[in-house]
Protein backbone atom coordinates (compact mmCIF):
# COMPACT_ATOMS: atom_id res chain seq x y z
CA UNK A 1 0.00 0.00 0.00
CA UNK A 2 1.28 3.81 -1.01
CA UNK A 3 2.52 6.09 2.28
CA UNK A 4 3.70 8.56 2.61
CA UNK A 5 5.59 10.34 5.55
CA UNK A 6 6.52 13.88 6.20
CA UNK A 7 10.50 12.81 6.24
CA UNK A 8 9.89 11.20 2.49
CA UNK A 9 7.55 13.93 1.09
CA UNK A 10 10.11 16.28 2.34
CA UNK A 11 12.74 14.44 0.00
CA UNK A 12 10.27 13.95 -3.12
CA UNK A 13 8.11 16.42 -3.00
CA UNK A 14 9.84 19.47 -3.53
CA UNK A 15 10.40 21.26 -7.46
CA UNK A 16 13.76 21.53 -8.81
CA UNK A 17 14.58 25.23 -8.85
CA UNK A 18 14.08 27.24 -5.94
CA UNK A 19 10.65 29.91 -6.08
CA UNK A 20 11.02 33.74 -6.80
CA UNK A 21 10.62 34.42 -3.43
CA UNK A 22 13.51 32.02 -2.16
CA UNK A 23 15.55 33.41 -4.75
CA UNK A 24 15.78 36.50 -3.35
CA UNK A 25 16.94 35.84 -0.36
CA UNK A 26 19.27 34.08 -1.17
CA UNK A 27 22.96 35.16 -0.91
CA UNK A 28 24.76 36.54 -3.96
CA UNK A 29 27.32 33.80 -3.88
CA UNK A 30 25.23 31.08 -3.12
CA UNK A 31 22.98 32.20 -6.60
CA UNK A 32 25.76 32.74 -8.33
CA UNK A 33 26.72 29.07 -7.17
CA UNK A 34 23.39 27.77 -8.32
CA UNK A 35 24.00 28.84 -11.36
CA UNK A 36 26.84 27.34 -12.03
CA UNK A 37 25.41 24.00 -10.51
CA UNK A 38 23.71 23.82 -13.88
CA UNK A 39 25.69 23.52 -16.41
CA UNK A 40 26.69 20.09 -17.60
CA UNK A 41 30.73 18.35 -16.39
CA UNK A 42 32.01 15.50 -15.54
CA UNK A 43 33.23 14.03 -12.39
CA UNK A 44 33.48 10.29 -14.33
CA UNK A 45 35.97 10.21 -15.59
CA UNK A 46 39.47 8.54 -13.50
CA UNK A 47 41.35 10.77 -11.25
CA UNK A 48 44.42 10.90 -12.91
CA UNK A 49 43.17 12.07 -16.48
CA UNK A 50 40.45 14.18 -15.09
CA UNK A 51 43.07 16.32 -12.69
CA UNK A 52 46.10 15.55 -14.87
CA UNK A 53 44.59 17.06 -17.59
CA UNK A 54 42.95 19.57 -15.75
CA UNK A 55 39.84 18.36 -16.56
CA UNK A 56 37.59 18.60 -13.93
CA UNK A 57 37.47 22.64 -13.26
CA UNK A 58 38.34 23.80 -16.61
CA UNK A 59 35.90 21.10 -17.87
CA UNK A 60 33.01 23.35 -18.18
CA UNK A 61 34.38 26.17 -19.76
CA UNK A 62 36.06 24.07 -22.62
CA UNK A 63 33.20 22.60 -23.34
CA UNK A 64 30.64 25.39 -23.16
CA UNK A 65 32.98 26.78 -25.77
CA UNK A 66 33.98 23.95 -28.22
CA UNK A 67 30.87 21.84 -28.68
CA UNK A 68 28.90 22.41 -31.61
CA UNK A 69 25.47 24.65 -31.84
CA UNK A 70 23.62 21.33 -32.76
CA UNK A 71 24.95 19.06 -30.17
CA UNK A 72 24.24 21.76 -27.89
CA UNK A 73 20.82 22.57 -28.86
CA UNK A 74 20.29 18.89 -28.12
CA UNK A 75 21.26 18.58 -25.08
CA UNK A 76 19.11 21.45 -22.98
CA UNK A 77 16.64 19.59 -24.92
CA UNK A 78 17.55 16.65 -22.74
CA UNK A 79 17.94 18.14 -19.62
CA UNK A 80 14.76 20.59 -20.19
CA UNK A 81 12.56 17.38 -20.49
CA UNK A 82 12.89 16.21 -17.08
CA UNK A 83 10.59 16.79 -14.42
CA UNK A 84 9.87 15.96 -11.02
CA UNK A 85 6.16 15.91 -9.43
CA UNK A 86 5.50 17.64 -6.40
CA UNK A 87 4.51 14.79 -4.66
CA UNK A 88 5.64 11.43 -4.72
CA UNK A 89 4.00 8.17 -3.34
CA UNK A 90 6.21 5.89 -1.97
CA UNK A 91 6.37 2.26 -1.17
CA UNK A 92 8.42 -0.42 0.83
CA UNK A 93 10.71 -1.51 -1.09
CA UNK A 94 13.19 -4.94 -0.42
CA UNK A 95 15.89 -6.44 -3.23
CA UNK A 96 15.15 -9.84 -4.26
CA UNK A 97 18.13 -11.48 -4.99
CA UNK A 98 17.79 -12.11 -8.87
CA UNK A 99 17.25 -7.95 -8.79
CA UNK A 100 20.03 -5.61 -9.64
CA UNK A 101 21.69 -3.66 -6.74
CA UNK A 102 20.60 0.09 -6.94
CA UNK A 103 22.90 2.28 -8.45
CA UNK A 104 24.83 4.59 -6.00
CA UNK A 105 25.12 7.96 -6.55
CA UNK A 106 27.29 9.89 -5.21
CA UNK A 107 27.59 14.33 -5.23
CA UNK A 108 28.97 16.81 -3.54
CA UNK A 109 31.24 19.96 -4.12
CA UNK A 110 34.63 19.87 -5.51
CA UNK A 111 36.94 18.36 -3.29
CA UNK A 112 35.19 17.35 -0.51
CA UNK A 113 36.11 13.67 -0.89
CA UNK A 114 33.71 11.94 -3.45
CA UNK A 115 36.26 10.50 -4.83
CA UNK A 116 38.29 9.03 -1.90
CA UNK A 117 35.09 7.97 -0.42
CA UNK A 118 34.09 6.19 -3.86
CA UNK A 119 38.17 4.38 -3.36
CA UNK A 120 37.59 3.62 0.05
CA UNK A 121 34.43 1.43 -1.20
CA UNK A 122 35.98 0.25 -4.21
CA UNK A 123 39.14 -1.32 -1.93
CA UNK A 124 37.10 -2.23 0.57
CA UNK A 125 35.17 -5.39 -1.48
CA UNK A 126 36.31 -5.22 -5.36
CA UNK A 127 34.02 -8.58 -6.17
CA UNK A 128 30.92 -6.66 -5.08
CA UNK A 129 31.54 -2.85 -5.81
CA UNK A 130 32.08 -1.56 -9.68
CA UNK A 131 32.61 1.48 -11.25
CA UNK A 132 32.24 2.22 -15.11
CA UNK A 133 34.34 2.66 -17.98
CA UNK A 134 34.13 6.04 -19.96
CA UNK A 135 34.95 6.58 -23.39
CA UNK A 136 37.34 9.30 -24.96
CA UNK A 137 38.39 10.32 -28.10
CA UNK A 138 42.38 10.55 -27.13
CA UNK A 139 44.87 9.04 -28.62
CA UNK A 140 45.27 5.35 -26.41
CA UNK A 141 48.55 4.87 -24.52
CA UNK A 142 51.04 2.21 -25.22
CA UNK A 143 50.14 0.75 -21.73
CA UNK A 144 46.41 1.84 -21.99
CA UNK A 145 43.85 -1.35 -22.82
CA UNK A 146 40.35 -1.00 -24.63
CA UNK A 147 37.61 -1.46 -22.28
CA UNK A 148 39.82 -1.54 -19.34
CA UNK A 149 40.66 2.89 -18.61
CA UNK A 150 38.65 3.47 -21.83
CA UNK A 151 36.39 2.91 -24.45
CA UNK A 152 38.44 4.42 -27.60
CA UNK A 153 36.42 5.92 -30.02
CA UNK A 154 36.62 8.18 -33.17
CA UNK A 155 35.45 11.96 -32.73
CA UNK A 156 32.74 11.34 -35.48
CA UNK A 157 31.29 8.38 -33.21
CA UNK A 158 31.68 10.37 -29.95
CA UNK A 159 29.34 13.37 -31.91
CA UNK A 160 26.99 10.92 -33.14
CA UNK A 161 26.82 8.84 -29.50
CA UNK A 162 25.75 12.64 -27.97
CA UNK A 163 23.38 13.67 -30.39
CA UNK A 164 21.83 9.74 -29.22
CA UNK A 165 21.70 11.00 -25.86
CA UNK A 166 24.07 7.82 -24.94
CA UNK A 167 26.15 9.93 -22.74
CA UNK A 168 25.05 10.70 -19.21
CA UNK A 169 27.79 13.39 -18.73
CA UNK A 170 30.18 14.29 -21.61
CA UNK A 171 32.77 17.05 -21.97
CA UNK A 172 35.46 18.12 -23.96
CA UNK A 173 39.23 18.93 -23.05
CA UNK A 174 42.19 19.54 -25.42
CA UNK A 175 40.51 19.05 -28.41
CA UNK A 176 39.34 15.63 -26.93
CA UNK A 177 35.65 14.24 -26.21
CA UNK A 178 35.39 12.56 -22.71
CA UNK A 179 32.05 11.08 -21.75
CA UNK A 180 29.78 8.98 -19.13
CA UNK A 181 27.60 6.46 -21.16
CA UNK A 182 24.28 4.85 -19.88
CA UNK A 183 25.60 1.31 -21.18
CA UNK A 184 28.08 1.42 -18.51
CA UNK A 185 26.02 1.63 -16.08
CA UNK A 186 24.22 -1.00 -17.34
CA UNK A 187 26.78 -3.22 -18.06
CA UNK A 188 28.37 -3.08 -14.36
CA UNK A 189 24.60 -3.27 -12.95
CA UNK A 190 24.30 -6.71 -15.14
CA UNK A 191 26.94 -8.03 -13.78
CA UNK A 192 25.41 -7.71 -10.27
CA UNK A 193 27.48 -5.49 -8.69
CA UNK A 194 27.02 -2.40 -7.29
CA UNK A 195 27.29 0.51 -9.48
CA UNK A 196 29.18 3.54 -7.69
CA UNK A 197 29.28 6.82 -9.74
CA UNK A 198 30.03 9.91 -9.15
CA UNK A 199 28.38 12.88 -10.81
CA UNK A 200 27.47 16.60 -10.77
CA UNK A 201 23.99 16.72 -8.83
CA UNK A 202 22.06 17.69 -12.07
CA UNK A 203 22.98 14.14 -13.52
CA UNK A 204 20.34 12.50 -11.23
CA UNK A 205 17.43 13.30 -12.78
CA UNK A 206 18.43 11.04 -15.89
CA UNK A 207 18.63 8.30 -13.87
CA UNK A 208 16.03 8.76 -11.52
CA UNK A 209 13.49 5.54 -12.67
CA UNK A 210 12.80 1.74 -12.13
CA UNK A 211 15.64 1.09 -14.14
CA UNK A 212 18.12 2.03 -12.11
CA UNK A 213 16.57 2.84 -8.70
CA UNK A 214 19.25 5.62 -7.62
CA UNK A 215 20.11 6.10 -4.41
CA UNK A 216 21.85 9.23 -3.67
CA UNK A 217 24.24 10.07 -1.19
CA UNK A 218 24.84 13.50 -0.81
CA UNK A 219 28.77 14.07 0.97
CA UNK A 220 28.67 17.12 2.59
CA UNK A 221 31.38 18.92 4.01
CA UNK A 222 31.49 19.80 7.68
CA UNK A 223 31.94 23.59 9.55
CA UNK A 224 34.44 25.33 8.21
CA UNK A 225 36.45 25.06 11.52
CA UNK A 226 36.74 21.05 11.24
CA UNK A 227 37.57 21.69 7.27
CA UNK A 228 40.55 23.43 7.98
CA UNK A 229 41.70 20.84 11.24
CA UNK A 230 41.16 18.01 9.11
CA UNK A 231 42.24 18.60 5.44
CA UNK A 232 45.55 19.97 6.83
CA UNK A 233 47.56 17.25 5.67
CA UNK A 234 44.80 16.79 2.31
CA UNK A 235 46.45 17.85 -0.58
CA UNK A 236 44.45 18.66 -4.17
CA UNK A 237 45.86 18.48 -7.61
CA UNK A 238 45.88 22.24 -9.00
CA UNK A 239 46.64 22.79 -12.75
CA UNK A 240 49.17 25.71 -13.52
CA UNK A 241 50.10 26.49 -17.16
CA UNK A 242 48.93 23.40 -18.70
CA UNK A 243 50.67 21.58 -15.97
CA UNK A 244 49.62 19.82 -12.83
CA UNK A 245 50.56 20.00 -9.06
CA UNK A 246 49.67 19.24 -5.99
CA UNK A 247 49.13 21.76 -3.38
CA UNK A 248 47.20 22.23 -0.55
CA UNK A 249 43.43 23.55 0.47
CA UNK A 250 43.19 27.32 0.71
CA UNK A 251 40.63 29.52 2.31
CA UNK A 252 39.35 30.38 -0.49
CA UNK A 253 38.70 26.31 -1.20
CA UNK A 254 37.24 25.94 1.79
CA UNK A 255 34.74 28.84 1.73
CA UNK A 256 33.93 27.83 -1.85
CA UNK A 257 33.27 23.95 -0.48
CA UNK A 258 30.51 25.22 1.76
CA UNK A 259 28.52 27.90 -0.41
CA UNK A 260 28.59 24.78 -2.94
CA UNK A 261 27.31 22.34 -0.59
CA UNK A 262 24.86 24.75 1.05
CA UNK A 263 23.50 25.58 -3.26
CA UNK A 264 23.27 22.12 -3.97
CA UNK A 265 21.26 20.93 -0.91
CA UNK A 266 19.59 24.23 -1.40
CA UNK A 267 18.12 23.00 -5.18
CA UNK A 268 18.81 19.34 -4.78
CA UNK A 269 18.34 18.06 -1.05
CA UNK A 270 15.16 16.44 -2.12
CA UNK A 271 16.81 13.97 -4.02
CA UNK A 272 19.62 13.17 -1.38
CA UNK A 273 18.56 9.75 0.29
CA UNK A 274 21.55 9.79 2.64
CA UNK A 275 23.72 12.93 3.65
CA UNK A 276 27.68 11.65 4.70
CA UNK A 277 29.11 14.50 6.71
CA UNK A 278 33.09 14.01 6.04
CA UNK A 279 34.74 15.22 8.55
CA UNK A 280 36.85 12.11 9.61
CA UNK A 281 37.27 10.29 6.68
CA UNK A 282 37.83 6.76 8.38
CA UNK A 283 34.24 7.64 10.21
CA UNK A 284 32.39 9.08 6.96
CA UNK A 285 33.68 5.63 5.12
CA UNK A 286 32.17 3.18 7.83
CA UNK A 287 28.58 5.49 8.24
CA UNK A 288 28.40 4.86 4.15
CA UNK A 289 29.01 1.41 3.48
CA UNK A 290 26.74 0.50 6.88
CA UNK A 291 23.88 2.52 4.88
CA UNK A 292 24.68 0.47 1.91
CA UNK A 293 24.71 -2.45 3.39
CA UNK A 294 21.63 -1.62 4.90
CA UNK A 295 20.06 -0.77 1.70
CA UNK A 296 20.97 -4.02 0.06
CA UNK A 297 19.66 -6.04 2.80
CA UNK A 298 16.44 -4.13 4.78
CA UNK A 299 13.30 -3.12 3.67
CA UNK A 300 13.20 0.59 3.18
CA UNK A 301 11.01 3.23 0.86
CA UNK A 302 11.44 4.12 -2.72
CA UNK A 303 8.85 6.29 -4.96
CA UNK A 304 6.05 3.89 -5.74
CA UNK A 305 6.56 4.95 -10.03
CA UNK A 306 9.82 2.43 -9.44
CA UNK A 307 8.07 -0.22 -8.54
CA UNK A 308 7.30 -1.99 -12.13
CA UNK A 309 9.97 -1.87 -14.14
N1 LIG B 1 37.76 13.56 5.68
C1 LIG B 1 38.91 13.87 5.11
N2 LIG B 1 39.97 14.22 5.87
C2 LIG B 1 41.15 14.55 5.30
N3 LIG B 1 41.39 14.57 3.99
C3 LIG B 1 40.36 14.22 3.17
C4 LIG B 1 39.08 13.86 3.68
N4 LIG B 1 38.28 13.56 2.65
C5 LIG B 1 38.99 13.73 1.54
N5 LIG B 1 40.26 14.12 1.85
C6 LIG B 1 41.34 14.45 0.92
O1 LIG B 1 40.95 15.62 0.20
C7 LIG B 1 41.44 15.57 -1.13
C8 LIG B 1 40.28 15.71 -2.10
O2 LIG B 1 39.44 14.56 -1.98
P1 LIG B 1 38.75 13.89 -3.26
O3 LIG B 1 39.69 13.83 -4.40
O4 LIG B 1 38.11 12.64 -2.82
O5 LIG B 1 37.67 15.01 -3.55
P2 LIG B 1 36.47 14.98 -4.61
O6 LIG B 1 35.23 15.30 -3.87
O7 LIG B 1 36.47 13.74 -5.39
O8 LIG B 1 36.83 16.21 -5.51
P3 LIG B 1 37.17 16.21 -7.06
O9 LIG B 1 35.93 15.72 -7.71
O10 LIG B 1 37.50 17.63 -7.34
O11 LIG B 1 38.29 15.25 -7.26
C9 LIG B 1 42.18 14.24 -1.27
O12 LIG B 1 43.55 14.46 -1.02
C10 LIG B 1 41.57 13.39 -0.16
O13 LIG B 1 42.44 12.37 0.29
Amino acid sequence: MARRTDELQRRFNMSNRPKKADEDQLQPTMWNTLRKLSRPTNKNFPTADRRLAGLRRSFRLSRKDNMSQQVRQKMGEAHAGIHFPIYQEVLPHQRKPEEPYRLVLLTGPNGVGVSELKRRLLLSDPEHFSVTVPYTTRERKKQEREGVEYHFVSKHTFEKDILNHKFLEHGEHKGNYYGMSLDSVRRVMAESKVCLLDVEPHTIAALYSSEFKPYVVFVKPPSIELLRLSRRKAKVLASQNEQTATKFFTEEDFQDMITTAQAMEYKYGHLFEKVVINDDLAMAFTELRDELTKIETETHWIPNTWAHV
